[in-house]
């Protein structure tokens, strides 16, 4: 019996979703099945490149053990989507269409069951869990709606000829994830592929290999074919394995900018299209005429989303002169009102961050900040929580750091924890050269009443995703990806279609061939 006394597990015999759900607590979890899905079914890897575990990082348990995929496997995936994309792309997109509805409803349905394991195993706040889940059903909608639209024009030629173009699936896709937000990486990837008649194999990151399953099952269950989307578990080898494939023709990155750079040398052996969501250190620029509350909302939700392990984080706020105290002050306040602790609780906005190793480098930079003439308003130091299953878990209090300058390490590098830097600005144009300053560009954000500036100062701003009054929402209509190194691509929104398709030309001769020769 794979059920342990007070053990949850992703056991056969937990059939339904209540059930699963209902066993599942911090510090009780465990899985027990095999986390790579090929052909329509969970399997153990062909071979292996390695092990690794993946973490509860409330309590700093093991919760799995897993098998990285090797060469042979990573070959196996790829036949079995090359099979299913077979079947897939010669449906309709009205089928497809039906099909990730169904995944959708399915995904709506089990969003706690998904919600929880997702919290589980990356540490985000349920609360913040149950907004991810809901952008990755609405993701699919979106798509669904999109996939019977998907065409190409007519156009006249002399005499009577004329040309017509189809927008086509690419084949294979592989999706490789980051660890911040597992299961929303797999859907924003996934949806847009499979609706433009693709087959997709997922990498998720090895410290959150869980919860892409769920997806996994789910079209399964929705109806896709088997084999149409396929896990395989891993690192880099892993990863480079996919990407190295002949058979592979797009790849899909979101991660850090080093290892997209070695993403897209690897497929540009290939003459792979790759998109790449990488990483950010984005500016958000406070006007003295902006409404206060809500530019204090704004820079926590720039900030602590995730225990700021997000990629377009505003993390640069620069605050006019004129407001800088009475802001500051303000942010302070509702930064130290955040409660931190067991994520899985209802009432917790912050739980810990992802491991041990990226806690240390987190609390790092703070001290290097300090070490650079940075002064710590708030944070910034190891919490212990008082539940003592918790105290093995990695928790630190969110910072807000003053007096920052444009050539600190914490003003220039991403840190990807909760730390807020705080610089302040007199002038549009002076704030403007120093947001732009970076080889980064992401997002950015400002606030201000002044409808004239603010269009005036995104027109401006080196930066894919822009928002102005609020921060880090994610409608799934609009499109987001980077300038810069921040990565090129799209995901989100009507563009997406085209990332994921190709277009064919037909040219047709109604009359006879007039050669040249
Ligand atoms: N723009 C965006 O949408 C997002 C960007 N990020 C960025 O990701 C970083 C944090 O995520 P991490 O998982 O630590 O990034 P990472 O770059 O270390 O890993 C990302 C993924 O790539 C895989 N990988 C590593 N080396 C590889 C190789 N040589 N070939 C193929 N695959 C390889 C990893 O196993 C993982 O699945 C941050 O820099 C962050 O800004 C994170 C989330 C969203
Ligand atoms: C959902 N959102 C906008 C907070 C973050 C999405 C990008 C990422 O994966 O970091």
């Amino acid at each position: 019996m794979l059920l342990k006394a007070g053990v949850a597990a992703f056991s056969p015999l937990l059939r339904t979703f209540p059930a699963r759900l209902a066993a599942m607590s911090t510090g009780t979890f465990t899985v027990s099945q095999p986390l790579n899905y090929r052909g329509g079914a969970r399997v153990e890897p062909a071979d292996s490149s390695g092990t690794e575990k993946a973490f509860e990082p409330a309590t700093g348990r093991v919760i799995a053990t897993f098998t990285c995929s090797g060469e042979k496997e990573v070959n196996l995936a790829v036949e079995s989507a090359k099979a299913a994309f077979k079947i897939w792309s010669k449906k309709s997109g009205m089928e497809r269409s039906r099909i990730l509805l169904e995944a959708a409803r399915i995904i709506r349905e089990r969003k706690d069951e998904i919600a929880t394991v997702e919290t589980i195993n990356n540490g985000k706040s349920i609360f913040e869990a149950h907004l991810d889940i809901d952008s990755c059903w609405q993701n699919l909608e979106y798509y669904a709606g999109l996939a019977g639209s998907m065409a190409g024009e007519h156009i006249q030629l002399q005499g009577g000829s004329f040309g017509y173009s189809r927008r086509e699936p690419l084949g294979v896709c592989v999706g490789i994830g980051a660890w911040n937000y597992p299961f929303q990486i797999a859907c924003w990837k996934s949806a847009p592929a499979l609706a433009c008649g693709n087959a997709m194999i997922f990498k998720p990151s090895p410290f959150t290999p869980v919860s892409v399953l769920l997806l996994a099952e789910i079209y399964t269950e929705a109806g896709v074919p088997p084999g149409l989307f396929n896990v395989v578990q891993g690192g880099a080898a892993t990863g480079q394995f996919l990407c190295q494939h002949p058979d592979v023709a797009k790849v899909s990155f979101t991660g850090s900018v080093p290892t997209g750079v070695k993403i897209m040398e690897l497929s540009a052996k290939g003459i792979k299209p790759v998109t790449l969501e990488l990483g950010g250190k984005s500016p958000l620029i406070i006007f003295s005429d902006c409404n206060m509350e809500n530019a204090v909302k704004g820079a926590l939700m720039a900030n602590f989303l995730t225990q700021g392990q997000v990629c377009c984080n505003g993390t640069r706020v620069f605050v006019q002169k004129e407001i800088l105290e009475k802001f500051t002050e303000e942010v302070v306040k509702q930064t130290q009102k955040i409660k931190i602790g067991d994520p899985l609780l209802k009432d917790t906005r912050m739980g810990p961050l992802i491991n041990r190793p990226h806690l240390e480098r987190v609390l790092g930079f703070v001290k290097l900040a300090k070490e650079q003439g940075a002064k710590v308003l708030c944070g910034g130091d190891l919490f212990v929580p008082e539940d003592p299953k918790l105290k093995d878990g990695y928790y630190m209090r969110p910072c807000v750091l003053t007096n920052c300058r444009d050539d600190m390490t914490c003003v220039k590098e991403e840190i990807f924890g909760p730390v807020m830097s705080v610089l302040s600005f007199d002038s549009e144009a002076e704030v403007l050269e120093r947001a732009n300053d970076t080889t980064f560009g992401l997002a950015a954000g400002v606030f201000t009443r002044d409808i004239q500036r603010a269009h005036r100062v995104v027109a401006e701003l080196q930066a894919g995703m822009c928002f102005i009054n609020n921060y880090n929402v994610s409608p799934v209509e609009l499109p987001f990806g980077g300038y810069k190194k921040s990565g090129f691509g799209r995901e989100n929104g009507r563009v997406t279609i085209e990332y994921y398709s190709q277009l064919k030309t037909v040219c047709v001769e109604m009359g006879d061939v007039e050669s040249v020769f």
